[in-house]
């Protein structure tokens, strides 16, 4: 299966990502799955359970395969992430789960907490920018 195969698609009139000289802008990433279903969904009984930490470690995943489908090499290229939290106490769960995927020199980040995202399943949602050098990608 190539890596574009494995992508899920956009849920709208937007790219996946675009590039502009040596930059790729990468769209917000949920833990949505190519089969549509979200990642880090608990159910349980009535309720259900989001495990911000699958989630993450998902959300990174799937921007990982999109840099590599723009040419790159995956997260290591990335100089930049803004990651939207539904929950402020979900912080720790997802700092802890983001930081394994940098144990080098990571990107610069901003996080923000939001009263929600596109479907009620995401407790995460991550946008991030990359830096592939154009000769590096052809
Ligand atoms: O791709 C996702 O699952 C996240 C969705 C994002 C949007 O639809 C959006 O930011 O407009």
């Amino acid at each position: 299966m190539t890596a574009a195969a494995a992508l899920p698609r956009p849920l709208g009139a937007y790219a996946r990502w675009r590039r502009t000289g040596d930059l790729v802008f990468i769209a917000g990433v949920s833990a949505r799955l190519p089969s549509g279903e979200i990642d880090g969904v608990l159910r349980e009984g009535d309720g259900v359970r989001h495990d911000v930490a699958a989630q993450t470690r998902r959300v990174l995943q799937t921007i990982d395969a999109l840099v590599q489908e723009a040419g790159g090499a995956g997260l290591a290229d990335c100089v930049d992430m803004q990651a939207f939290l539904v929950r402020a106490e979900d912080f720790a769960t997802f700092n802890a789960a983001y930081g394994a995927f940098f144990p080098g020199e990571a990107p610069t980040r901003t996080t923000v907490v939001v009263r929600a995202l596109p479907h009620p399943d995401m407790v995460v949602e991550i946008k991030a920018v990359a830096c592939v050098p154009v000769a590096s990608s052809q």
